[in-house]
């Protein structure tokens, strides 16, 4: 009895020991926890065989010593993420540091969260939440992404999932020529063009006299302008008038297993053994036929995104055609969802004020009349401009803040100390929904007016709108987002009068809306009618 207790002493010890010397800070890659497991199990077996007892007795032990061992070091894990020993113990947060929600309501499971402890919140074992505009910057433009960015399975990867700030900066280049000069400007007559296939579209179904799911529409003219710009088309959705092959539910399959793999970015490695679901095989040889048309393409010769990103400069890293086929699936998720994300929520609040509508309406029709919608006039448009702004503040498109770590490195955030190996992010959609740190008043409500100061004594902290994020990894492409969005607004507003559909509740609407790292919601139920006058 002594021995077996002699025994289980120092199997707890040698838990208690590696917990220390392994696992204390951060859960170890997958190949190096199977190598860790193995060994210890062989080197085990091989003591146990050495006293003489036989094969099931030895297998028997190795189980008890197992279990004895990883119990005592998941306990030992959990004691001390909850001690006060902990670097983060002084951050507070919920006990559980439970904030996911798999009812799509972590955006406001976020926001009780800090409206209860405060702006800085612990929400994992290393992880915070800062809900300060101060904090933004000094964050995002010194600590690279977090590993959650590992979470998707992949041969290659993206300019977003680069695992090193080194890798991610010799990228940059390529995608910055892609998103400047000459080469930004090419963009603007693709979603002209997209933006009048799609006025076309909604002009028959307006005589038909059709009730439509604006929001649906919205989302096939996006895809098929980002496929345009991206590898010069292959998607033809607003012909197809529907999503044939569920590209969308593939995309949304992907960013959600990229949130919850990203939480133990470790099984990336596992699950790349496993089959891939057949949508995303789909998907996957989509983009590396785009890769292969783009690739032997001449340099200079159709110069969408992808084939500026694979004729680099001879001084400039050469991306593998892996990565290239990343980069194509990430710039599909990155401008589609994005801008039609917005877009709905920018016609769900516009249709919904009348005041709003007939102010735009005005300034609208009195820019353009008859003529055509050109680019300088329209980026100049004071309200349209307000309202853009506006919807990007109420649907942020990408609602959680994008999280940083502060890798091998301690910080020191406004007088906080951040310790190494540490997640930080500020929560975009909880940071313009702030109304208790006093950032927006009346947060909650659509007022295109709080972007002109047009209301004295309204308090407007625009340090606190970060739609696109900011600093490393700030979204590249901004200005063709504003662009096609104000293109599409103007373009539909001038062109017809809009209402919600009879039936349509807008407090069933808002209330569908559910955050997975994408937002998903119900149908913008609209009736559109010939604009008269
Ligand atoms: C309203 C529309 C959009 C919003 C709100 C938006 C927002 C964002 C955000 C928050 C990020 C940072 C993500 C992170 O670090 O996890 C990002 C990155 C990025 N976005 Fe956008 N985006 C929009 C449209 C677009 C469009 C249309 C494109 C391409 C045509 C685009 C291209 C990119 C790229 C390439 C990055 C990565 C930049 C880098 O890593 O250096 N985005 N975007």
């Amino acid at each position: 009895m002594g021995a077996l207790a002699n025994a289980a002493l120092k199997i707890v010890v040698a838990a208690v020991a590696s917990h220390y010397a392994i696992f204390k800070r951060l859960e170890p890659d997958a190949p190096r926890f199977f190598a860790l497991v193995t060994g210890g199990n062989v080197v085990l077996l091989t003591y146990l065989s050495t006293s003489g007892s036989g094969v099931l007795s030895v297998l028997g032990s190795a189980v008890a010593i197992n279990i004895l061992y990883f119990a005592t070091l998941c306990t030992s894990v959990a004691v001390y993420r909850l001690s006060p020993f902990h670097p983060l113990s002084k951050y507070p947060g919920p006990r559980s540091r439970r904030y996911q929600s798999a009812k799509g309501e972590r955006h406001l499971l976020l926001k009780g969260l800090h409206a209860r402890y405060g702006p800085w919140l612990r929400i994992g074992p290393n992880e915070l939440s800062v809900n300060l505009p101060a904090a933004i910057r000094p964050i995002c433009s010194q600590m690279y992404r977090g590993p959650s960015y590992q979470g998707a399975p992949s041969d290659g990867d993206s300019l977003m999932t680069c695992t090193t700030r080194e890798r991610y900066s010799e990228r940059l280049p390529a995608w910055n020529r892609a998103f400047a000069g000459e080469n930004i400007r090419r963009f603007r007559p693709l979603a002209e063009a997209r933006t009048a296939q799609l006025l076309g579209i909604l002009s028959r179904k307006s005589e038909e006299g059709t009730q439509l799911d604006l929001s649906h529409w919205i989302s096939m003219w996006g895809i098929d302008i980002m496929g345009d710009m991206s590898f010069s088309g292959g998607f033809e959705k607003l012909t197809a008038g529907k999503d044939e092959e569920g590209w969308t539910d593939v995309i949304l399959m992907g960013v959600l297993a990229v949130g919850v793999l990203g939480q133990v970015p470790y099984m990336r490695d596992i699950l790349r053994l496993a089959p891939t679901p057949g949508p995303i095989a789909a998907f996957q040889r989509l983009t590396a036929k785009k890769v292969e048309e783009t690739r032997s393409r001449q340099k200079g010769v159709h110069p969408d995104i992808l084939s500026i990103l694979q004729h680099t400069e001879p001084d400039e890293y050469k991306i593998t055609e892996a990565e290239a086929a990343s980069d194509a699936a990430f710039l599909i998720v990155a401008g589609w969802d994005t801008v039609s994300q917005c877009a709905t929520a920018f016609f769900r609040y516009v249709i919904a004020d009348r005041r709003v509508f007939a102010l735009l309406r005005a300034e609208i029709v009195d820019a353009f009349s008859d003529l055509d919608v050109d680019y300088d006039t329209l980026m100049h448009l004071p309200y349209l401009d307000a309202c853009v702004q506006e919807a990007l503040r109420m649907v942020p498109p990408v609602a959680a803040g994008p999280p940083r770590t502060s890798g091998e490195a301690d910080y020191t955030i406004l007088g906080n100390h951040i310790p190494a190996k540490t997640v930080v992010a500020c929560p975009i959609y909880t940071l313009h929904h702030s109304g208790e740190s006093g950032e927006f008043s009346e947060p909650d409500k659509f007022m295109p007016e709080r972007w002109l100061r047009e209301r004295p004594g309204f308090v407007h902290n625009p340090e606190a709108f970060i739609p696109f994020s900011s600093g490393i990894g700030v979204c590249l492409g901004k200005p063709v987002a504003l662009y096609n969005m104000k293109m599409l607004a103007a373009s539909i507003i001038r062109t017809f009068d809009i209402d919600f559909a009879e039936g349509f509740s807008v407090e069933n609407f808002d209330k569908s809306y559910k955050e997975h790292n994408l937002w998903r919601h119900g149908p913008l139920m609209v009736r559109l009618r010939a604009r008269k006058g």
